[in-house]
């Protein structure tokens, strides 16, 4: 008996606005958090399903729909519920990945496998994340510390979970491909979700701007990528971006991930303070971040990424490389002092929480 599977492939009382969101699923930007909403708080499977869906990949890889259905509803139910590394976070960089593969300058450059790759990848990157750092897990000694050696604990971790749950026969979606297929896949996945450890960030982006004083592109201007390594290593700064693209995304949608992740951090803070721990950085709810911080993520980390893609596939991101330059100016603009000094005494008591700040550009 096949339980027949909803349009969407998630129950919910909002079809037609649901399917009606969902036809936006290649714009940048999509409301992740509406779709959560919308889909009976399944915004992976809603996502991932679609993407699918839409690539065809169910068919290429003779994928049943109920496998899928059955793998990505374990897979959502095993995101913890964090603030901010839960199954919308996941969903979101699933999205934004589908997304950056449209690229004019990527067409035909990657294959269906290293397409699935690189959407299953993004689907299961930050799966059973428990809201802290690996350096917290380290500090604490924590068992996934132990049982990682320290080293990439959490991206250690979050992969073997993701492969786990294939292990069941009813959640199998890759039980059709070829033995080689499958080893492939495996390693690419591997490859890349190890790489959204923030620790590997300087050396992906190092690698990548010198690919960009390499660019081979083809006549109609599309890359040339000739070795494994080229093509994993496009592939792991795609699923960076895709995880650091928060601040790339419409400024309402930005606010509400970073209020997510400051009390992801706040709360980590809180037990560090419990445990007699130093506090890390950002994380002392107690203490405004000092405007260093607050800049320095867009600043030093994610502008720099994101100005080394959008000229690697230039011209595609240059709209989202502009609203990141818009969201990073809006920010500036109400972080630095007033000129004056009369007018210090109302911002001197705003703390730099993002919603105070919205709350003073809004009034
Ligand atoms: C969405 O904002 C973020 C989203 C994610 C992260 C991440 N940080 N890190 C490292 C760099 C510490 C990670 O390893 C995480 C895991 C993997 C990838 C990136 C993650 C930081 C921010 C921020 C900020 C940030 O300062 N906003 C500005 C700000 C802060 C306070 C008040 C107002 C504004
Ligand atoms: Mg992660
Ligand atoms: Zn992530």
């Amino acid at each position: 008996r096949k339980d027949s599977i909803p349009e969407l492939g998630v129950q919910t009382f909002h079809t037609d606005e649901l399917r009606s969101l969902m036809s936006h699923i290649d714009d940048w930007g999509l409301d992740t958090f509406r779709i959560e909403d919308l889909s009976g708080q399944r915004p992976l499977t809603a996502i991932t399903y679609k993407i699918f869906q839409e690539r065809f990949l169910l068919r290429t890889y003779a994928i049943e729909p109920h496998t899928l259905i059955s793998y990505l509803l374990t897979l959502e139910d095993h995101y913890q519920q964090v603030p901010y590394h839960n199954k919308a976070h996941g969903a979101d960089v699933c999205q934004s990945m589908h997304v950056l593969l449209n690229a004019s300058a990527l067409d035909g450059v990657f294959t269906e496998l290293e397409i699935m790759s690189a959407i299953f990848a993004s689907a299961v990157h930050d799966v059973d994340h428990p809201g802290v750092t690996n350096q917290f897990l380290i500090n604490t000694r924590n068992d996934l510390a132990i049982m990682y050696n320290d080293e990439s604990v959490l991206e250690n971790h979050h992969l073997a979970v993701a492969f786990k749950l294939l292990q069941a026969d009813e959640r199998n979606i890759f039980s059709n491909l070829a033995a080689k297929q499958i080893k492939t896949l495996r390693k690419m996945v591997i490859d890349m979700v190890l790489a959204t450890d923030m620790s590997k960030h300087m050396k992906l982006l190092a690698d990548l701007k010198t690919m960009v004083e390499s660019k081979k592109v083809t006549g109609n201007n599309i890359i040339m990528l000739e070795s494994y390594d080229d093509r994993i290593q496009v592939l792991q700064n795609m699923i960076h971006c895709a995880d650091l693209s928060n601040p790339t995304k419409p400024l309402d949608i930005y606010i509400k991930w970073t209020d997510r992740i400051m009390e992801e951090f706040w709360r980590q803070g809180d037990k560090e303070r419990d445990l007699g721990l130093e506090i890390s950085p950002m994380c002392d709810r107690h203490v405004a971040s000092v405007e260093k911080h607050q800049v320095g993520f867009i600043e030093f980390i994610v502008h720099p990424l994101w100005e080394t893609w959008a000229d690697l596939v230039y011209p595609d991101a240059s709209a989202i490389l502009e609203t990141l330059e818009q969201n990073r100016d809006w920010y500036q603009a109400r972080l630095s002092p007033p000129s004056s000094s009369s007018s210090s005494t109302t911002t001197g008591n705003l703390s730099n929480s993002p919603t105070n700040i919205h709350i003073v550009s809004v009034h």
